[in-house]
């Protein structure tokens, strides 16, 4: 540090002072002309106008590979370790990277005067004739959102800042993620843990392959001026905490990880040492298609021995959320500890609740709950201790968002979210939610503080209730049933939802889906591992299941209407209450589900979907068929055991639709 405390060479004198007429005399104005900027140039001036953070907490006695090291060493360190993620695997070695922005010259030019020596890592000698040793790669390294707006802001296409100060971006040609272009390592420790074949999400490559789109990647990366860097963490358990790293060309997917995943404080920055597991972002970049095991430009690769990931074709920011997903679902087990796709709320006096459904059934909206504490919206685990929220952000999706029916998600939108794929004002920059001009798949990424009522940290006791959520468009589940274990497991292992094919050329078929665990998309186990132990813990723990519909009432998508927020939210409450349980119930034809009779704010007739029917035998042959399809996708299941005795499995085989 220079001696003067403002990190500026002293060398010279301050600009001289312009005189003008003294009047210090006559006692009217008090003299604010004495201190004169100490900036030489404006460009002084600016950096005056940054103050520089240190760190808050001293170094001495903690733990960690960068414990006790002094400023210099440690920044050196830190860098090396990013140098050692860029490397090549061929070449061995990494790249030169320095630290900061390469378009903020004369910050560069104080960092140095103010550590008095040049803090890039000097790779180790290679030899001249290699062009990517001549090189700098500088590392934007845990980036605020101020800093990333602007980068973004400066650099990237179609991001813009609306006006609740939400920074808006593009995702590119791909608005959701590829499932299909999702990769993972086969080796001999994987080929025998993982779930592979019909139905599973994870579709083989090969070691050598995963290593060639890596080097595609982290050249691509490397070619770049700059390149952005987060270390952050997943899960809020502090016991089984993971160490994130994310290397990313874009500002947007900076920010984006910054907002989801648990953001470190600066000293547990400082003690962050070597990841546990790291990806690298080229998703501007595509892969070769003429590389074995592509069928496409994208490509998303899990490679769980070397602990890495690689993005090359696609942009969509949620591929790195849910990859780092896939790897929980892998470690997590390992632990004896659930993961799960839900979200995670809890009340007042402790009651924790776990919400299951595939993308679009409402685990953000009815876990964001005005009068509950927010634990998480999308990524949980269930360990002996109770629950803990895998992320430190919210992805909500925001099409057709209202303040009125979603009051902390809209609220939520400000400085510091992003705002993927929606269309605004060009003046006033003023979102219009109902627009679909780029994508239905609108969303916006906050941290979970921002939701007022957030539980930090996020973690709460055992669930005491557990509810599956359905959007039917087939619109024939009802509103709610009660759930026994059996049934419970059986549509947890159906993961069933309905979507609406396409609205474009007027009214389609809703198409079923199924998909196990309510996430097979995530999962890397056979589905079958993850419902015994769910169904070990509600045992345990004494959670009830819950089936919730939160699609269509009154007929089929077309004819009949999406059941009103406002009514599953009141199902909800009396489900969280207590009230719910001990209401009078009645049972369906073919599904068999228990139904309440009543429920305080909902309409009585709505309970039961065939009233809601004006045509009943339509009625019926839908609900037959969507048994049908139902009893079809559980035929896979049929061989595998669940848990440790028989007995259950033969209970959930029988617990399905039956006709
Ligand atoms: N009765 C209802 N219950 C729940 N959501 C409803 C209802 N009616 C309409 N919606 C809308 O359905 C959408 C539910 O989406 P939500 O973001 O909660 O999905 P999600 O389960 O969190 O999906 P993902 O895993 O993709 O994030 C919201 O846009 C919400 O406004
Ligand atoms: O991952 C995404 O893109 C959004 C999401 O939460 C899901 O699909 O479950
Ligand atoms: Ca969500
Ligand atoms: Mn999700």
């Amino acid at each position: 540090m220079a001696a003067n405390g403002t990190g500026l060479p002293m060398a010279r004198k301050p600009l001289a002072k312009i005189v003008t007429d003294d009047k210090q005399g006559n006692g009217m104005c008090h003299d604010d002309s004495a201190k004169g900027v100490k900036a030489h140039t404006i460009d002084e001036l600016h950096f005056l106008q940054k103050k520089r953070s240190a760190p808050t907490t001293p170094l001495e006695g903690n733990q960690g590979a960068f414990a006790s090291l002094p400023d210099d060493e440690r920044r050196r360190q830190q860098l090396q370790s990013i140098s050692a993620s860029l490397a090549s695997l061929t070449r061995g070695t990494g790249p030169k990277v320095v630290r900061g922005d390469p378009a903020a010259k004369s910050s560069q030019a104080v960092e140095h005067v103010a550590h008095h020596h040049h803090h890039h890592v000097e790779a180790p000698a290679i030899s001249v004739s290699d062009d990517s040793s001549l090189k700098f790669t500088h590392v934007l390294y845990n980036l605020s959102p101020a800093e990333l707006y602007e980068q973004a802001v400066k650099y990237e296409k179609g991001s813009f800042i609306t006006s609740s100060g939400a920074l808006a971006t593009l995702s590119g040609a791909k608005t959701g993620r590829s499932p299909r272009d999702k990769r993972v390592v086969m080796d001999d420790t994987t080929q025998n843990e993982l779930w592979w074949g019909r139905g599973s999400p994870n579709i083989e490559m090969d070691e050598h392959t995963f290593l060639v789109n890596r080097e595609r990647a982290v050249d691509y990366l490397n070619s770049l001026d700059k390149v952005f860097v987060n270390d952050q963490f997943l899960n809020w358990d502090p016991q089984n905490r993971i160490k994130v790293r994310i290397v990313s060309a874009r500002a947007y997917h900076s920010l984006f990880m910054h907002n989801m995943c648990i953001r470190p404080t600066d000293e547990e920055l400082e003690n962050f040492g070597t990841p546990d597991f790291t990806i690298y972002n080229a998703g501007q970049f595509p892969c070769n298609r003429y590389t074995h095991y592509m069928t496409s430009s994208t490509s998303i690769d899990l490679n769980l021995a070397r602990k890495e990931m690689v993005i090359l074709g696609t942009q969509y920011a949620g591929e790195m959320k849910k990859g780092l997903f896939s790897v929980m679902h892998y470690l997590m087990p390992k632990r004896q500890i659930l993961s799960l796709h839900s979200g995670c709320n809890m009340g007042i006096d402790g009651d924790v609740a776990l919400f299951f459904g595939l993308s679009g059934t409402g685990k953000t909206t009815l876990s964001t709950d005005h009068n509950r504490y927010l634990i998480g919206d999308d990524e949980h685990c269930w360990s002996d201790y109770g629950v803990s929220n895998i992320e430190g952000g919210c992805y909500a999706k925001c099409i057709d968002l209202s303040r009125e029916k979603e009051p902390d998600i809209w609220n939520a939108i400000k400085f510091g979210t992003v705002l993927e794929n929606v269309v605004f004002d060009e003046h006033i920059r003023e979102v219009e939610y109902g627009d679909k001009s780029v994508t239905e798949n609108t969303r916006a990424a906050y941290p979970i503080e921002y939701i007022p009522n957030a539980k930090l940290p996020c973690i709460g006791p055992h669930p005491k209730n557990v509810i599956l959520l359905a959007c039917d468009a087939f619109g024939v589940l009802p509103p709610v049933s009660k759930l026994n274990l059996a049934q419970t497991m059986y549509h947890f292992i159906s993961g069933y939802t309905a979507l609406v094919a396409g609205t474009e050329d007027g009214i389609k078929e809703p198409t079923a889906t199924f998909s196990a665990c309510f996430g097979a998309a995530f999962i890397m186990l056979h589905p079958t591992k993850y419902a015994a132990m769910l169904a070990e813990k509600m045992q345990k723990h004494g959670a009830t299941g819950w089936l919730v519909n939160t699609g269509w009432s009154g007929g089929s998508y077309g004819s009949g209407n999406r059941i009103k927020l406002a009514y599953t939210r009141k199902i909800i409450d009396a489900i969280h209450s207590g009230s719910l349980l001990n209401a009078t119930y009645e049972k369906t034809d073919v599904f068999g589900l228990e139904i309440p009779t009543e429920i305080e704010g909902v309409p009585s007739e709505i309970l039961r979907p065939e009233n809601t029917w004006g045509d009943k035998k339509a009625y019926k042959s839908t609900l037959l068929k969507l048994g049908g399809l139902f009893k079809n996708n559980f035929e896979t299941f049929t061989n595998y055991k669940i848990g440790k005795d028989t007995k259950l499995t033969q209970e959930i085989l029988a617990a399905g639709p039956n006709f």
